[in-house]
């Protein structure tokens, strides 16, 4: 049974839905973007540069208005119910910032608390995440003198501290070493595993093609692209094989907008 399931209505609605989400920084930023990612699926946000994929993670996480548009998660209305959603959903920024003087036990208590997780609820999950993501042997040590990689993983500890359904990731891979990266993502898919959905940005297509049930590829603000792998390659043509193929394919400037647009 899933680890996630709270009854029904739930388990009937979408992770994640979007529907004409906008956003303009003086231009478009994220534009009418629909999308929609079911719990227990891995989805991929791939973009170029400034393509719109952290101000849509952003809305959704609650740091951002937006313009216009809906946000569903878990059937909650994000928009209108900012708390209800922001308590069933993690977010981990591509640069997390942590509290340097704490270490990894007292920084995950904080969080812990922010959440109104029970203590010994905290507790429990604080150990079982510090083993998983190899963290243990240094949990009374401050997060200043960590490394990159380490403190991107008590980051990632504190956005799962609190059990949440849907999980905005951006860029969680960027840095960390093959073993490191290894951790995180086995502990990604152990969540999706347990009924969890999962929207990860990353500029590393091997983590997509690997990792990702779907991919969506979001281009000027817009998803001009959507599916498996596979239905990615036929909309790309079928000469494009790899996933970095299809992407530069789709992406190119001159490149007619897909059926996805
Ligand atoms: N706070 C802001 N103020 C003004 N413009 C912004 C702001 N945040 C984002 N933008 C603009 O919105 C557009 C989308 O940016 P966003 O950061 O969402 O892209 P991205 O796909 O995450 O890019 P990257 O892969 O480089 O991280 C860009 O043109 C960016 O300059």
């Amino acid at each position: 049974m899933s680890d996630y399931g709270s009854g029904r209505d739930a388990a009937a609605q979408p992770a994640l839905r979007l529907s004409g989400l906008s956003k303009s920084f003086g231009k478009p930023a994220v534009d009418r973007l629909d999308l929609t990612v079911q719990a227990g699926e891995f989805y991929a946000l791939l973009g170029p540069n400034g393509a719109g994929k952290t101000t849509t993670l952003r809305m959704v996480a609650g740091l951002l208005p937006a313009d216009s548009g809906e946000i569903g998660i878990f059937g909650v209305d994000a928009r209108r119910q900012p708390i209800e959603a922001k308590r069933i959903t993690a977010w981990l920024p591509d640069e997390p910032m942590l509290y340097d003087k704490l270490d990894p036990l007292e920084y995950l208590e904080f969080v812990a608390g922010l959440w109104g997780v029970p203590p010994e609820v905290a507790q429990e999950r604080a150990v079982e995440l510090l083993h998983v993501l190899g963290l243990w042997e240094q949990r009374f040590e401050r997060c200043e003198g960590f490394s990159r990689g380490m403190k991107q993983k008590v980051a990632l500890a504190g956005a799962l501290i609190h059990n949440p359904k849907l999980l905005m990731l951006d860029e969680p891979l960027t840095g960390l070493d093959a073993a490191v990266a290894r951790q995180v993502k086995d502990l990604l898919v152990e969540r999706v595993r347990a009924g969890a959905a999962i929207v990860l940005t990353t500029h590393i297509l091997e983590v997509a093609e690997r990792l990702a049930d779907r991919i969506g590829i979001i281009h000027h603000g817009r998803l001009i692209a959507e599916g498996t792998l596979g239905e990615l390659r036929s909309i790309a043509g079928e000469r494009h094989s790899t996933l970095e193929d299809v992407f530069l394919e789709l992406t190119r400037p001159d490149a007619v907008a897909t059926e996805a647009a």
